[in-house]
């Protein structure tokens, strides 16, 4: 990362909101806010929490969140950056919401298509703040994602499974897809397996994507996982990642609201901010 970017220590903290506070990663993201000293929380949405009321100051680890579930009535605080982890259904409207306020978008959540990605990046250039979005922020899978692309070049025949957690929303995973794109970037299209295959049980093969299959497994006690398998005569290669805990993606997400500080435009994927 070009270091003349980074949020220097001696600036007054960054004031971050949290969209999604009460999920498995909003939680999180909360205890980072709490822990690092450049950065403050001075908003948070949810939906509900049985047994808490939205509009009421809920605790998360050690902090005391104000929790709303209006968006506008933490973006008209002020905040500096919106994280957002909620679902695929809001993550558009809430990051197009952040920008009409001037506040940049770290966002998390999966399932924006090519197209929204590329509408929020315009938006962000006319309001001249800086945004990314991140299918992953663990720094292990993005270079899980790098080395896949770089493998793809030299063994195109590959199949992807991804391995989550059975709350999960979307499938194929957000990480899965982004490995897809940057496979495609490296691989010439290739057709795989025998051209007379047959699914006899709907789904066996898994999806389609260029060429390639990808298989998504959920499971109870999974957090996210994915590995990529390669062959070639006589040999196999497997490139994998393991997310055992969400404190994983924690360093990302610091790393990401301090570079959207000084950049204008957004990015999408935690490779284009790393040094790689
Ligand atoms: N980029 C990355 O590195 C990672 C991305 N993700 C992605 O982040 C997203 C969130 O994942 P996760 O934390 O597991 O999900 P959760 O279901 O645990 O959390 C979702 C959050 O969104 C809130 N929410 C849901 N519906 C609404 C609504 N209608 N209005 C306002 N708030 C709402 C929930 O509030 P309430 O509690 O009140 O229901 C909760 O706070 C997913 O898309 C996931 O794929 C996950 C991990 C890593
Ligand atoms: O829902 C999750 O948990 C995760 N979602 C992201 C994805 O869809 O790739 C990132 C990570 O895999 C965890």
């Amino acid at each position: 990362m070009d270091a003349s970017r980074s949020h220097r220590s001696d600036m007054a903290p960054i004031k971050v909101a949290v969209a999604g506070a009460t999920g498995r990663m909003g939680q999180e993201v909360v205890k980072l806010i709490q822990r690092e000293e450049n950065l403050t929380l001075v908003g948070a949405t949810a939906r509900s929490k049985v047994g808490q009321d939205v509009g009421e100051v809920i605790r998360i680890g050690r902090v005391e969140v104000p929790l709303t579930d209006s968006l506008d009535d933490v973006l008209a605080q002020g905040p500096d950056v919106l994280v957002d982890f909620t679902t695929p259904d809001l993550v558009y409207e809430n990051t197009e919401k952040a920008i009409s306020y001037g506040v940049r978008p770290v966002v998390g959540t999966t399932g924006l298509t090519e197209k929204e990605i590329q509408e929020l990046d315009s938006r962000c250039q006319e309001a001249g703040i800086g945004g990314i979005i991140a299918p992953n922020f663990a720094i292990g899978a993005v270079l899980m994602m790098v080395f896949t692309a770089k493998a793809a070049r030299y063994m195109p025949h590959l199949e992807i499974i991804e391995m989550h957690h059975d709350r999960k929303l979307d499938a194929p995973s957000g990480t899965a897809l982004k490995t897809a794109e940057l496979i495609s970037q490296e691989r010439q299209e290739l057709k795989q397996g025998h051209p007379e295959e047959k699914e006899t049980l709907e789904g066996a093969r898994g999806g389609y994507k260029d060429g390639y299959r990808v298989h998504s497994v959920r499971l109870p006690g999974l957090v996210a996982h994915q590995e990529v398998l390669f062959s070639d005569a006589g040999q196999l290669l497997t490139i994998r990642h393991d997310s055992l805990h969400r404190e994983s993606f924690m360093p990302g997400v610091k790393l990401a609201i301090e570079d959207v500080m000084s950049r204008r435009g957004l990015v999408y994927g935690l490779e284009k901010i790393l040094d790689l």
